[in-house]
């Protein structure tokens, strides 16, 4: 493993990243958070000063657990997640939309993306640490926090099924138009990564691509307490 995130950033095969995301909608990422660099962001989930909002999930019927969303200026780690992995996604997003017969509007850096978010508004940080106890979950949902958003995010596990918890895989549901929906399941070990639509895919049919929309959530934690790290791109209002 290289040394330092934004190398281990710098040398994913993003080609085969493109080919998951096209043929799977989703793509895996190998560990890219090293033991340590999990321990120390489970280690500050006390650590107030580093966070902006709290939310307990069974307050808002988003599920049971809790998750902080990070305060500017966000942890190194965090930053380089999402300003490493930003570009090569705006090019995906890209020529997602081109597919649907829209034009690219996703430019190729996170900062331009950022103050496009800022300019309509949308100036919170949405990167987030989630933990779930025995019995947490959560719901089917999408981070969508304003009109501008971006359609892919990645979620990391700083934890591992088996021995720091059971149960608690990261669930992914596919609507399709007119049809019945299609659901995986996804379990990373610690450090991994896994990137996924926000709100819509496109998917080849007979007349051209069509739109499928997707949900995220987590199965229930059946022992033990699992951590995650979210890094959406879009900043919330
Ligand atoms: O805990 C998880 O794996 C899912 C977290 C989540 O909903 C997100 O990162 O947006
Ligand atoms: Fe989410």
């Amino acid at each position: 493993m290289a040394d330092n995130l934004p190398q281990r950033i710098a040398l994913l095969d993003f080609d085969a990243i493109q080919l998951s995301l096209d043929e799977h909608g989703f793509a895996r990422l190998p560990a890219l958070l090293n033991q340590t660099e999990c321990q120390e962001i489970i280690e500050a989930y006390g650590n107030e000063e580093l966070y902006r909002t709290t939310i307990n999930m069974a307050r808002y019927r988003f599920g049971v657990g809790e998750y902080k969303y990070y305060q500017a200026p966000l942890p190194a780690c965090v930053q380089q997640l999402r300003e490493g992995l930003y570009p090569g996604l705006a090019e995906v997003a890209n020529r997602w939309l081109g597919l649907l017969g829209q034009s690219a509007v996703y430019p190729p850096s996170l900062s331009e993306f950022l103050a496009r978010c800022h300019a309509a508004g949308q100036e919170r940080p949405t990167p987030l640490l989630l933990k779930y106890e025995e019995g947490g979950y959560n719901c089917l949902h999408q981070d969508l926090y304003g009109d501008v958003y971006f359609p892919f995010q990645a979620v990391f596990a700083l934890n591992e099924k088996e021995r720091d918890f059971t149960g608690g895989e990261f669930l992914l549901i596919e609507q399709r138009p007119r049809a019945q929906s299609r659901g995986h399941v996804i379990t990373l070990r610690q450090g991994e990564g896994l990137l996924f639509p926000t709100q819509h895919r496109p998917v080849p049919g007979t007349r051209g691509y069509y739109r499928t929309t997707l949900r995220h959530g987590v199965s229930t934690v059946t022992a033990g307490t699992r951590y995650s790290l979210g890094i959406i791109f879009h900043d919330a209002t």
